[in-house]
């Protein structure tokens, strides 16, 4: 079961698919538009999107920048449409890769309407918050002032005393057009929250058909529910050295479901590592590691595609990939 690709592959048996299947306008004025989500890595960006679309759509994980896509959430209201968009970290560029995500983040956010600048209450107001503020500002400057919603995350994980005492340090930081406490897991304040992006919507029709909830293609959801998977637990540096690329989904031959059977698809995925280190920390003593990787990632797959899948993991090492115009590009970056 090879991918038949050269360099030194690990063809596991993956986790073959024995298991189940697994606004605010006056009158008649519908409102649309994007809003983008800032903030350092682990600010909570990613669970307060799920939050407010109310599905999982980006991946989440304890381990800082595992956000790589920019992913599209789509709240649906009858009076206003909001398109979410998640980026990776703002942060110091430390490599080719960083530099890249930064100018992915920068053009995001010179293309929405409000921008939502998470900072988590449980942690202080720190140097990572106060440089993102400031491209904030300078980008506030270059453009017509898009408005920055400052918003406290994670308000559940403290008390009343050290929130009030966030929020102005939050408040200090910068020129915000709001100041909003939320907790995206018990979910106080996410409507308002949203009531407040809306507001800073401008008039037009909806952007996207109702029911769509991310634009992104399939396979790029395929591949962050891989890369969550392998990254789930490690402790070392992976979230930077660990790509993922969806080689194939195909439907197996004879079973598209025409018969009655529930359909098969067969997924293959490569995760590309910079150090044969780091490929043993993935694939684990006699493969244990990568085979619980396959389950776990399968059953989110059969979730989202609504399929049996046979999924198919191969390991490599491409050396240096952050640093490599070139396997970048092959990379998707
Ligand atoms: N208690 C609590 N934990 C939260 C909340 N929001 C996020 N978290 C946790 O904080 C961690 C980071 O959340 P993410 O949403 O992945 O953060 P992120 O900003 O998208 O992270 P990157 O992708 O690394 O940039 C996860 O372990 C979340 O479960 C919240 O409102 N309350």
């Amino acid at each position: 079961m090879t991918t038949g690709a050269s360099g030194p592959d690990t063809p596991t048996d993956g986790a073959p698919g024995t298991g189940g299947p697994g606004g605010v306008g006056g009158a008649g004025a519908f409102r649309s538009g994007f809003a983008c989500i800032v903030g350092r890595p682990n600010a909570g960006k990613s669970t307060l999107t799920n939050a407010i679309v109310g599905q999982k759509v980006a991946i989440t994980s304890g381990r800082p920048q595992t956000t790589r896509h920019v992913i599209r959430g789509i709240v649906h209201r009858p009076d206003a449409q909001l398109v979410l968009v998640d980026t990776p970290g703002l942060h110091r560029p430390r490599t080719l890769l960083g530099e890249r995500l930064n100018d992915l983040v920068r053009d995001t956010l010179t293309e929405v309407d409000v921008v939502v600048f998470c900072l988590p209450a449980d942690q202080r107001v720190g140097p990572g918050d106060r440089f993102i503020a400031q491209q904030l500002a300078d980008l506030a400057r270059g453009r017509a002032g898009t408005p920055v919603i400052a918003v406290a995350t994670k308000a559940d994980t403290v008390g009343r005393g050290r929130l009030a005492e966030h929020l102005m340090a939050v408040a200090e930081l910068g020129d915000w057009a709001d100041v909003v406490p939320v907790s995206a897991v018990d979910g106080y304040q996410v409507d308002t929250l949203l009531d407040v992006l809306i507001g800073h919507l401008p008039p037009g029709p909806a952007l996207y058909p109702d029911g769509e909830l991310t634009d992104e293609p399939e396979a790029v959801m395929v591949a962050e529910l891989v890369r969550e998977a392998a990254l789930e637990g490690v402790r070392d540096e992976l979230p930077h050295s660990l790509a993922v690329v969806v080689d194939e989904i195909a439907t197996r031959e004879g079973r598209d479901g025409s018969d009655g059977r529930p359909p098969m698809l067969d997924v293959r995925v490569q995760l590309f590592v910079e150090r044969d280190s780091q490929k043993a920390i993935i694939i684990g003593k006699g493969g244990s590691r990568l085979r619980d990787v396959g389950t776990t990632a399968r059953r989110g797959i059969e979730a989202l595609l609504g399929a049996k899948v046979y999924l198919d993991l191969h390991v490599k090492v491409a050396k240096d990939w952050q640093r490599d115009p070139k396997q970048l590009r092959r990379l998707g970056f």
